[in-house]
């Protein structure tokens, strides 16, 4: 690797500016098979995602997923499309403008995604350019996985490794447990159920499925789901249960699955539920699509009689708020004290 010289404007001063990098997933740039196609294609060939041999795996991907997946992802994106491009994207974008604002003219806040635009090496130099030493990159993700924040993480360091004079790194560690995260969620679910004057019998926290075997493999990403679910069912007087959704290919993924929990449902006598992703930092096309339509249909197929789907935390009020503190925690001895 040839190390880079610094930017001609990086700051000769003692302290430059600080960067707050806000990191999500990733989404393809339209909801047409051959956009879906690239994104599937830089996603579902990160080592972090897909843990099996490459040698093995190549021709699966190219031999099959990616001949038939995009077109049904595609459709899939087509029905959750908003005029303001992915929801994720969209969602991830306003994260960052309501931050901005309440953090100041200390700090310059941008967003980028692990896989597709805009890219996190593209939002590191931009960073850089514009004068940060410090960055201090959150990705969205209260549970810690090796596939999510781990990959994320990898971008970041990846980034900057031919940097000659590398801003300082700070990186947000997982807040599955953080009181402001537990908070945030029981404030936005009260809120929720209470505007649509609805008492479900349960409700179902689904979280993101991964395979049973990187569990098997120490990945605490299983156990931080398990205790978010048993704190937020402590404050929360509605009854939940827990599920994992999106299984993919044909390895054993966590259980229960969240579309067989729906089904089964009814035959229990549970009928009125509420469905929340608090895995999500912003709502997309597994809540949008898989959950809102494909879970609904499911539940209410099965004999389900009402079924509401909750809102990630996105921008609202008490999302904001929460990543404003977590940031700021974080910034100890980096922002000017208030
Ligand atoms: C083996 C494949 C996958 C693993 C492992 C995986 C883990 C994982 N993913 C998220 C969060 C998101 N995933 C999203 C979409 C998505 N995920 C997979 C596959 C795996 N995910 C696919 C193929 C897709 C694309 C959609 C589809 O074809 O079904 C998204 C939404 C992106 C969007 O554009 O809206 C998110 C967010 C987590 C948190 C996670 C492990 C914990
Ligand atoms: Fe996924
Ligand atoms: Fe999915």
């Amino acid at each position: 690797m040839t190390i880079k010289s610094a930017p001609p404007n990086h700051p000769k001063v003692e302290h430059g500016r600080i960067g707050v990098l806000l990191i999500n997933l990733g989404t393809p740039d339209a909801p047409e098979p051959g956009a879906v196609r690239r994104y599937l294609a830089e996603f579902l060939t990160d080592p972090r995602v897909i843990e099996i041999p490459q040698w093995l795996w190549r021709p699966i991907l190219h031999g099959v997923v990616l001949r038939t997946r995009p077109k049904k992802s595609a459709h899939a994106y087509r029905q959750v499309w908003s005029e303001e491009g992915s929801p994720l994207a969209a969602i991830t974008r306003r994260q960052a403008v309501a931050l901005q604002k309440r953090l100041g003219a200390d700090v310059r806040v941008d967003f980028a995604m692990r896989y597709g635009n805009p890219g996190i090496e593209a939002a590191v130099e931009k960073m850089v350019k514009a004068g940060c030493d410090r960055i201090f990159a959150a990705p969205l993700y209260p549970q810690y996985c090796a596939a999510t924040t781990a990959s994320a993480l990898d971008a970041l360091f990846a980034a900057v490794a031919s940097m000659r004079r590398q801003p300082a790194l700070r990186t947000l560690p997982p807040y599955h447990d953080d009181p402001l995260y537990l908070g945030a969620l029981r404030t936005s679910i009260e809120r929720q159920l209470k505007a649509l004057d609805f008492e479900p019998q349960r409700l179902l926290l689904s979280f993101h499925g991964m395979p049973k075997r990187t569990l098997e493999l120490g990945d605490p990403y299983h156990c931080h789901c398990q205790k978010t679910a048993r704190l937020l069912d402590e404050q929360l007087s509605i009854p939940t249960d827990i599920a994992f959704q999106s299984r993919f290919g044909r390895a054993k993924w966590l259980e229960p699955a969240t579309d067989t929990t729906l089904a089964a449902y009814p035959s229990k006598g549970v009928t009125r539920i509420a469905i929340a992703a608090p895995g999500f930092s912003a709502d997309c096309v597994e809540t949008l699509e898989e959950l809102e339509i494909r879970g609904r249909e499911t539940f209410v197929a099965a004999g389900g009689e009402r079924f509401a789907r909750l809102d990630c935390l996105n921008d609202s009020p008490e999302g904001m708020e929460m990543l404003e503190e977590l940031v700021r925690r974080e910034l100890e001895g980096w922002l000017p004290a208030a």
